[in-house]
């Protein structure tokens, strides 16, 4: 296809910046039947596009190539390298498309406003801002969705399509993206800490550290599927959990002597302030 021509069904998808959420991506489009063929990934280091042609078969580009090959760009890079990045793509991005003619781009950062790349590319750029999370390397991702002020319906099914394939996603308003950073973005961070504090917890009560963490593991698992799929509030399966005068209640009064629900309240709101602090791309 020539570069950049409209089409309903994008077919070059390139991702630039393929680090851990990169890869996880473009694994996930592999895994979903893309051909390797239709994909391209640009890296900063030859080594790891080197890694990244051996492990997957897809072509690896400079980010001036990738601009105008590919149909749709999902930037990858840290928020603080997303300004450098859009100076090397747009000498070669079309500079006056008309609506429909520019490709697709999807940012995955953390806190970029799509207004930040909407005031660097050409008017039209259709732009889609898509926080997901690292399950998305077992297609257990939770990616949150919202279209820039160009992005059409078309762009954001194209979006969903992508990140559905690596998990569950949803559309949000853009004001709620630093939020959903917060929750699902770094999400699964809080729950390996929890694990590894609750691991802890087993050693001291003595049991071997692969068990403890065995055991607190299959409790998370199971906690998760039951959260997922018994359509029960949290406090429900919490309640069926705590046995009056029983060992449950003991614990849960220590949670909340040492202000659990505070420290978590105030963590998320944390991490939300600092998803807003990035949207300048400045650090
Ligand atoms: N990690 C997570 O759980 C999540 C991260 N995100 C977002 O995803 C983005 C990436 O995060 P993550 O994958 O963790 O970070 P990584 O550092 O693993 O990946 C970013 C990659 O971009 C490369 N890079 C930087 N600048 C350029 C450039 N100009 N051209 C080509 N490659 C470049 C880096 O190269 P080098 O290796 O040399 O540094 C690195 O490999 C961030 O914006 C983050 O906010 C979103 C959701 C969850
Ligand atoms: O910590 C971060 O900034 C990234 C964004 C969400 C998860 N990790």
């Amino acid at each position: 296809m020539t570069d950049h021509q409209a089409s309903p069904t994008p077919k070059t998808i390139a991702v630039l910046g393929t680090g851990k959420i990169g890869e996880a991506l473009l694994s996930g489009m592999i895994r979903g039947g893309r051909r390797p063929a239709d994909l391209l990934v640009t890296a900063r280091r030859a080594d790891r596009a080197e890694e990244l042609r051996t492990r997957y078969g897809v072509e690896s580009v400079t980010n001036a190539e990738a601009a105008k090959r590919a149909d749709t760009l999902i930037l990858t890079v840290k928020p603080q390298d997303m300004a450098k990045l859009l100076e090397e793509l747009t000498p070669h991005l079309p500079t006056n498309p008309d609506a429909g003619t520019s490709p697709l781009i999807i940012s995955g950062a953390a806190g970029i406003p799509t207004s930040f790349f909407e005031e660097r590319l050409a008017p039209h750029t259709p732009v889609v801002r898509v926080m997901t999370n690292t399950p998305a390397l077992v297609d257990e991702a939770m990616s949150v969705i919202s279209a820039g002020s160009h992005a059409t319906p078309a762009d954001l099914a194209h979006a969903e399509e992508i990140f559905g394939g690596v998990g569950k996603t949803l559309r949000v308003p853009e004001s709620q993206q630093d939020a959903a950073t917060a929750l699902s973005g770094s999400g699964p961070a809080y729950f390996y800490f929890l694990v590894e504090a609750m691991t802890d917890a087993g050693i001291l009560l003595g049991l071997p550290r692969a068990q403890a963490h065995d055991l607190i593991v299959q409790a998370a698992i199971g906690a998760a599927v039951m959260l997922r799929d018994s359509g029960e509030h949290p406090v429900k399966l919490r309640e069926a959990v705590t046995s009056p005068a029983g060992t449950t209640i003991n614990a849960i009064r220590e949670l909340e002597n040492h202000g659990v629900r505070a420290a978590l309240i105030s963590a998320l709101e944390a991490a939300r302030n600092r998803s807003r602090e990035l949207a300048s791309g400045t650090g």
